[in-house]
Formats: structure tokens, C-alpha cells, sequence
């Protein structure tokens, strides 16, 4: 396999798969031995097709390949685009034994995903993310599904992949702002389990800004490394998963209130992570100067410090009591409890969640 550089594994027992990463490997890496049968159906979107179709098709000599290229855009991860992959997939006449590839970020990953876990009755499918955040995050785990106006991945399955490959040189295409929001799941690592990996992004930040390829294929091997350390001790959020959740409670309220798609994914997470540090700090778990040290990276990052003009601690209450955490109407946060160290808790005061709110919320 040629320019491949290095190679992780999430360890699932018999649904174990590998993460190839590496530059240039769009075309280059053959895939075709996780195809079982002979179909491949490609899903894409109208942004990354002109980009990578033609390469991507190249990872699977030997194969037919069908292609479904779905609108652009957060707005588009429901119901009425999914049904476009189970149109084309029955249109074209996919068996079983059809492979579904997702050739995009986290929207095309998640939705194609999905698709696969329900095709008729599941079928495998293969993830090559293009975004840095899918790179790092959406394509390893197997959280695959869509929105609903309520809330943020309402509907959804667990379903691993086959396989992921990550091209690090597509992200050369990527606009500054999706850059900045996939650095938001990646300072998320070093907060959540990392320390020196934190010190190393303090460090590379401005690297990774500007997309320096060495520190891209290093910070994209460190996150896949803790994500697939996660998601093989806990693959279904029994516990410990939920420590990839950190800032997503905030950040999920956050999307769902701006509309889908105004606020990326990564840049609500980046606010929500922030938020999560104020709370940890009230909460006398972590120190202030960590706190400032928090917001300082996430800053750096290129990313915004508080939630939309207008929202509120009500909105924000509303839209978190359908969090998917949330036990018997109990609210559940990812708080910090040091630097490097995540805890899920339903224990945070609710005087110290209102002065969080106070200090970046609009007023009622
Ligand atoms: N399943 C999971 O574990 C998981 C984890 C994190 C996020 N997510 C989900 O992922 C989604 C966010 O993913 P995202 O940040 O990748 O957003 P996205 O999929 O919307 O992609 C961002 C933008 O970049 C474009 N794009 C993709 N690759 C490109 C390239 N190489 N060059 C130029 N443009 C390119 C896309 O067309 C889109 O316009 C959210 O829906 C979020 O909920 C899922
Ligand atoms: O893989 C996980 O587990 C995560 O929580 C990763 C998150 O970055 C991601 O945004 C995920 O889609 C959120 O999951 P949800 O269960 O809160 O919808
Ligand atoms: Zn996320």
C-alpha cells in the first residue's frame, strides 16, 4: 500500500477494523478486500464530489460503483435526504452484499452510515472522511444517524465500518472555519484523556491553523488513538464513552437553537467545552488559571468563546433536557475533573449551572 503512513486498529473482537492514515492515499490504497461482494455504492455530496469521487473510486479496483451525491449541509442530515441513498441503492439494485463507502465529513459519515444500518437490515459499509473532523472523530466509533428539529443525532444506530481511510492531503481543500471546527474535537482529547498531548496542541496550534501537514498527521494519529481506545473499552456508552461528549450538551443546545448548519458541529463544541470548563471551575474540580488555559487554546483555535447573541439559560435548559445522557430527567454532564481527566456527573450544583449561564448567556 503505497504513501501509507501509519495504521491504527479499534479493537471490536470480530468487528475490529482498521484506520489507515496517510498522504495521497485517495486512489492509491486498495480497498477492495473489505468489499465482500461485488457492489459498491459511493456516498458523497455535491461539494466533495468534484473534489474526490473519481480518486475515491480508485480505492476499489475490480468493483461496480454506484454513486449518490446528497445536497451539502448540517440542514441536510434527516430523513428526506437519507431516503435519496435507499433510492438509489434500490434504483440501482443493491443486495445485501452491497459495501456502502461514505466519501465526505461527519454529515455524509453519519448519514451514510446510518443508511448501511438499515438498508435491508444492515449491510457493511467503509468510511473515508475528508474533513479534519471526521478524520479525527465521526468516522471512528460507529455512531452513525440523522437530526430531528428537537434535538442533535436523535435518530441513529450503532454500526462500525469495515475499514476507514484517512487522506490527509484532502484536507489541503479545506476552508479556514471547518479547519478551526475540527480542531475543537481534537483539543477535546488532550482535555478529556490526554495532558501531554494538550501541551503538545498548546504548542502546534497555529501549525495546525494553517495546516501544516506534519502536525496534521500527527494530531489526527493522536485522536484516532484515543477515540479507538474509548470506543474499544466501552462501544455503546455504557460509561466511559460519554467522556466524548465533553461540551457536547452545551454544544448540541447551541446547533439546535442557531439552526442546523449556522453553527458547525466542531465550533459549538469548542463554546460548549468552554462552558464546561466555567462549570468544573465552579465546581472547584479544576483551578481557574486551567480554566483560562481552556479557553485560551480553544480560542487560538480560531474558535468563537460564547454561544449565539439571543440565547439564553432558559433555551439552553429546554433544549438540554432531551440530552441523550440525561437519566430519568436527571441532566448529565462531561465535567473536568483536572486537566486530562474527564467525569460524567449529574452532581453539579444547579446554583453553579445558572452562574455558568449568567456569565455567557443573553439575559431572559
Ligand atoms: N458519528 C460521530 O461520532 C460524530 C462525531 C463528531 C461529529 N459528528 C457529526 O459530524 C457532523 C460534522 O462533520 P463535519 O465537521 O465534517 O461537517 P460536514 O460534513 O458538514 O463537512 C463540512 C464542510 O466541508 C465540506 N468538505 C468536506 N470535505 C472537504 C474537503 N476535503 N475540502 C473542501 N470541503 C470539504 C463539506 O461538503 C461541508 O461543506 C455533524 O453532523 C456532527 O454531529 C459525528
Ligand atoms: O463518538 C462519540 O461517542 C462521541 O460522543 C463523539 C462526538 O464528538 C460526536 O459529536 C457524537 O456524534 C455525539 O454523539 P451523541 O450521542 O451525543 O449524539
Ligand atoms: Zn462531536
Amino acid at each position: 500500500m503505497s504513501n501509507l503512513l501509519r495504521e491504527l486498529s479499534v479493537e471490536l473482537g470480530e468487528r475490529s477494523y482498521p484506520i489507515f492514515i496517510g498522504q495521497n492515499l485517495l486512489g492509491t490504497c486498495d480497498l477492495s478486500r473489505f468489499v465482500g461482494g461485488s457492489q459498491v455504492m459511493l456516498v458523497t455530496n455535491e461539494t466533495v464530489a468534484p473534489l474526490y469521487l473519481e480518486s475515491a473510486k480508485g480505492c476499489f479496483p475490480g468493483k461496480r460503483i454506484d454513486t449518490v451525491v446528497l445536497p451539502d449541509g448540517e440542514k441536510y442530515k434527516d430523513w428526506q435526504t437519507l431516503n435519496r441513498i435507499f433510492d438509489g441503492l434500490l434504483e440501482r439494485r443493491h443486495t445485501r452484499k452491497t459495501t456502502l463507502v461514505a466519501l465526505g465529513g461527519g454529515v455524509v459519515g453519519d448519514m451514510a452510515g446510518f443508511a448501511a444500518a438499515c438498508y435491508q437490515r444492515g449491510v457493511p459499509f467503509i468510511q473515508i472522511p475528508t474533513t479534519l473532523l471526521s478524520q479525527v472523530d465521526s468516522s471512528v466509533g460507529g455512531k452513525t444517524g440523522i437530526n430531528h428539529p428537537l434535538g442533535k443525532n436523535m435518530i441513529g444506530a450503532f454500526h462500525q465500518p469495515q475499514a476507514v481511510l484517512i487522506d490527509t492531503g484532502s484536507l489541503q481543500t479545506l476552508p479556514p472555519r471547518e479547519v478551526s471546527a475540527g480542531l475543537a474535537e481534537v483539543i477535546k482529547y488532550g482535555l478529556i484523556r490526554d495532558l501531554d498531548f494538550l501541551a503538545w496542541l498548546e504548542d502546534r496550534v497555529d501549525a495546525l491553523v494553517a495546516l501544516d501537514a506534519g502536525a496534521l498527521a500527527e494530531a489526527i494519529y493522536r485522536s484516532c488513538a484515543c477515540k479507538a481506545e474509548v470506543v474499544a473499552l466501552d462501544e455503546r456508552e455504557g460509561g466511559l464513552r460519554a467522556i466524548l461528549n465533553l461540551g457536547h450538551t452545551f454544544g448540541h443546545a447551541i446547533e439546535t437553537f442557531a439552526g442546523y448548519g449556522n453553527w458547525l458541529h466542531g465550533e459549538a463544541v469548542g463554546t460548549g467545552m468552554i462552558m464546561a470548563a466555567e462549570l468544573s471551575a465552579l465546581e472547584g474540580m479544576i483551578s481557574r488559571a486551567d480554566c483560562d488555559r481552556i479557553t485560551r487554546l480553544i480560542l487560538s483555535a480560531g474558535l468563537p468563546g460564547k454561544p449565539p447573541a439571543g440565547m439564553t439559560a432558559d433555551d439552553f435548559m429546554n433544549l438540554m433536557a432531551v440530552d441523550k445522557k440525561n437519566v430519568d430527567g436527571q441532566l448529565r454532564l462531561v465535567l473536568l475533573r483536572s486537566l486530562g481527566d474527564a467525569v460524567i456527573t449529574s452532581g453539579a450544583s444547579p446554583e453553579n449551572l445558572a452562574l455558568t449561564f449568567d456569565r455567557f448567556c443573553s439575559p431572559e
